[in-house]
């Protein structure tokens, strides 16, 4: 049987290994840590999904990866300024040839790899300690759009949207992506293989961009910014600014992606708190860079000026540095 591990199952990879778990087509386990990983050794890993929960006990469960066997696929779902930090021991837990699906928001760090630059980008692997030690060759790239908290230890609640994109760097499809595809369709998740996953990862920016930092900022979920006239302006020009840096890039989203039709315009309930929200009123870091901070960046180095962004974005540094680091 296929080894699989959940690198960092929380929200989102949560729920994968939920159904991986549930589907009983791999050997499933899961690096996790605090009181989630006890309520998941105890009692199992739980996805709350239109009115079922499906789930259950890892074949092992730990915060210690190097105590689990050598992997065929890991599948990396950690927040993405948590990636550096896991390099080494991600990398001592693939076997020779097997991949690290990540499923992370924004742009990656692994951007360069198979274009004209080589090495990570700066602001989300600083010391480069994830090219070197892990190895960009060990990528598979990957989009989630599926939307998931955990509400309590060892429980996910999915509330929107089931597929995962997934994506050679180099473009085409492999060997690694179709056997990652497979598993996961048979275990009911939806996942496409994509041609080119950095379009993919341009159109989940879109998503992205504006809702999740005005979001943290105004601490307002999405079917609020009604309330408060302005903020869903704010957004269109963000998601502007990015479709201009895409398609200065190479990659043009112009025509599939309406920024006034990307925004909360109506009042909804129940609706809309994007992962960055969740961060902020946890008290967590936020993916300030992946998220923002490398599309201005972008900006500048392709002479997009990105005028919204550039005010958006040190308010929201500012919001992480308070957040994560209290005086
Ligand atoms: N939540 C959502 O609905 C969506 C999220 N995304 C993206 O998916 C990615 C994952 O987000 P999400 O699932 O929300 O994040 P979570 O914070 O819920 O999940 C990450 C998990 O990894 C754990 N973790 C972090 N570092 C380590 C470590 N060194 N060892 C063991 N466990 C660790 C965290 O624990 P701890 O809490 O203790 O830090 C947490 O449980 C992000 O890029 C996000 O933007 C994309 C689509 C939707
Ligand atoms: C589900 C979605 C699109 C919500 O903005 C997301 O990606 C997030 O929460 O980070």
């Amino acid at each position: 049987m296929m080894k699989i591990c959940v690198y960092g199952a929380g929200a989102v990879g949560g729920h994968a290994a939920a159904r991986l778990i549930a589907g009983g087509h791999a050997e499933v386990s899961v690096v996790a840590r605090g009181a989630h990983l006890d309520a998941i050794r105890t009692t199992g890993l739980f996805l709350e999904t239109e009115g079922q929960r499906i789930g259950g006990k890892p074949a092992a469960a730990t915060d210690d990866p190097s105590t689990l066997p050598q992997q065929d696929l890991v599948v990396v779902t950690l927040k993405a300024h948590s990636l550096p930090g896991i390099a080494k021991p991600l990398h001592n837990l693939l076997r020779l040839g097997a991949a690290a699906l990540f499923f992370t928001n924004g742009i990656p760090w692994w951007w360069h790899h198979g274009m004209d630059e080589d090495g990570s980008l700066k602001l989300l692997d600083p010391e480069g300690v994830l090219w070197r030690d892990l190895g960009p060759e060990r990528v598979l790239g990957g989009v989630v759009h599926s939307s998931n908290a955990i509400n309590a230890p060892g429980i996910i609640t999915h509330y929107a949207a089931n597929k995962w994109i997934i994506g050679e760097p180099g473009g085409g499809t492999s060997l690694r992506a179709e056997e990652a595809s497979d598993i996961f369709e048979k275990s009911g998740l939806h996942a496409p293989i994509s041609p080119d996953i950095r379009r993919d990862m341009w159109e989940k920016l879109t998503l992205n961009i504006a809702a999740n930092p005005l979001a943290a900022l105004t601490r307002l979920p999405l079917g609020r910014w009604v309330e408060a006239p302005g903020i869903s302006d704010l957004g269109v020009r963000m998601i502007t600014e990015t479709l201009e840096v895409a398609k200065s890039m190479g990659w043009d989203l112009t025509d599939v992606i309406d920024p006034a039709k990307a925004v909360p315009t109506r009042p909804n309930k129940s609706g809309g708190r994007p992962s960055m929200l969740q961060d902020v009123e946890a008290g967590r870091p936020m993916e300030v860079e992946a998220i923002v901070g490398q599309v201005q960046a972008f900006g500048r180095e392709n002479g997009v000026a990105t005028p919204a962004i550039d005010v958006v974005l040190p308010m929201l540094r500012g919001l992480d540095v308070a957040v994560s680091r209290p005086a």
